[in-house]
């Protein structure tokens, strides 16, 4: 680290650029994730906090793939649906990701995007609801929720002639009625990195009557998720950001097992029938979560996810979410103290318990900020109309790499308001 900066000393710590720099050093020497890092082929020059926009290459993907392609395919041929494993992919693939959010096997498919999936979830949820009560038409969704649940859930209102009551997670609460038919929420916001209380807010659904649908596309493999033991009724979930599946890796879809026999779904197509190579002209649905499967299984992205999952053998979820909060804290310090004061606008909540594994924060011209900053080799991602955001993927995320972009941020930072270095 070049210059050294005037110290502000908040906690009593050397705040300097010296002082972050041998405090990162000494959390990355005693990381006892620190090891995975080698498991991903990554770029030493870059700094790469986009692993919730797309997660990083593990270094597991490619041999499999050749493998998958070459001899599986290439050798194969149609002999591997059934000799290879292909066809049941999507269960077992679901059933390596259930341990990472909390899950018990049978309960998790992974297939299509995330937005086909909310899709399918939505309508199916808002039909288990009036099947099980008239009254209960009513969708309430997040208010500000990444655009394609938002869009969708007004699809699946119409087509289900449900009502669309969009609320933000903080007064769901209040919400709440006797017409609460699904509640559809993220676990983590996309854009702030605010953490929703999953167990809370699925017990106060549940206690009004409603079923809950929530999103864990920035949460799942970035933090433990318990959908079981709180009594989750549906999830969907993203394979390519913090499970490094590849771009477009194939989503997950859970239902609880309770549920999943009365679950009417929208996309009911031939691999979620009963006996799908039976031909029957009637469609009669699957048993457990296979019946949330449409159609022929995504293959090559499939087994590129399932390889990437891999790297989760012996990890501790707890450690994990240990690593993912000590980063994100160390990047907040580290702009607390070089960013110009009021340079920026936090978003992103300080305390613990209500931070996913990302930090954003708004500042003037912000798309101009971060592609300052990936010229510089630090790559994060700009939101409109003015936030930067920047994804702790903790299995391969350094502090260094923290400190590296806060630095890099704060002199950005620095120059647009005409302060140079002290
Ligand atoms: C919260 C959330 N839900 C859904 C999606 C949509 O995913 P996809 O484009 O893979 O359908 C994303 C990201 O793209 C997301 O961040
Ligand atoms: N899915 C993406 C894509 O195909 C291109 C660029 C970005 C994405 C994303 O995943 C966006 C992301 N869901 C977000 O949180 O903003």
């Amino acid at each position: 680290m070049r210059h050294v900066v005037p110290q502000r000393v908040a906690d009593g710590r050397d705040t300097s650029v010296a002082g972050l720099a041998a405090r990162a050093a000494a959390a990355d020497t005693a990381d006892p994730l620190a090891h995975l890092r080698d498991q991903f082929d990554l770029d030493e020059e870059l700094v790469y906090l986009d692993g919730n926009s797309l997660g990083a290459l593990p270094t597991s993907v490619p041999s499999r793939l050749r493998e998958v392609v070459e001899q599986e395919w290439g050798r194969g041929l149609i002999r591997s649906w059934r000799d290879a494993g292909w066809w049941d992919a999507p269960e077992r693939v679901g059933d390596r990701i259930a341990p990472l959010v909390g899950a018990a096997p049978g309960q998790i498919v992974v297939g299509d995007s995330t937005s086909i999936n909310v899709f399918r979830l939505t309508v199916a949820g808002l039909r288990a609801a009036v099947g099980r009560d008239p009254r209960r038409t009513e969708l309430l969704v997040d208010g500000t929720t990444f655009p394609t649940d938002g869009y969708l859930a007004e699809s699946a209102a119409r087509l289900t002639g449900a009502t669309l009551v969009p609320c933000h997670p903080s007064e769901l609460v209040d919400r709440l009625d006797d017409r609460t038919g699904l509640v559809l929420l993220n676990h983590v916001d996309y854009r702030t990195g605010e953490l929703w209380d999953l167990p809370a807010l699925t017990a106060a659904a549940r206690g009004a009557g409603a079923l809950t649908l929530w999103d864990l596309s920035h949460s799942a493999g970035a933090l433990p998720v318990g959908l079981d033991r709180a009594e989750v009724d549906l999830a969907v979930g993203c394979g390519y950001k913090y499970l490094n599946g590849g771009p477009g890796a194939p989503a997950f879809c859970y239902a609880s097992s309770d549920l999943q026999d009365r679950l009417d779904q929208p996309l009911a197509g031939w691999c979620s029938h009963a006996d799908p190579f039976g031909m029957e002209p009637e469609y009669r649905a699957a048993k457990g979560a296979t019946r949330l499967r449409t159609g022929t299984p995504e293959i090559l992205s499939l087994l590129s996810l399932d390889a990437a999952l891999d790297v989760w053998a012996d990890v501790d979820l707890a450690e994990v979410r240990r690593k993912s909060l000590a980063l994100t804290d160390f990047f907040v310090s580290c702009l607390d103290a070089l960013a110009p004061p009021g340079s920026f606008r936090l978003l992103t909540p300080r305390e613990d318990g209500r931070r996913g594994s990302q930090v954003a924060l708004e500042c003037d011209d912000a798309r101009a900020v971060m592609a300052t900053l990936e010229r510089q080799g630090v790559i994060g991602d700009h939101r409109p109309p003015n936030v930067c955001r920047f994804g702790f993927a903790p299995l391969y995320t350094r502090f260094v790499d923290a400190l590296t972009a806060a630095d890099a941020l704060s002199t950005c930072l620095r120059a647009r308001v005409g302060i140079g270095r002290a």
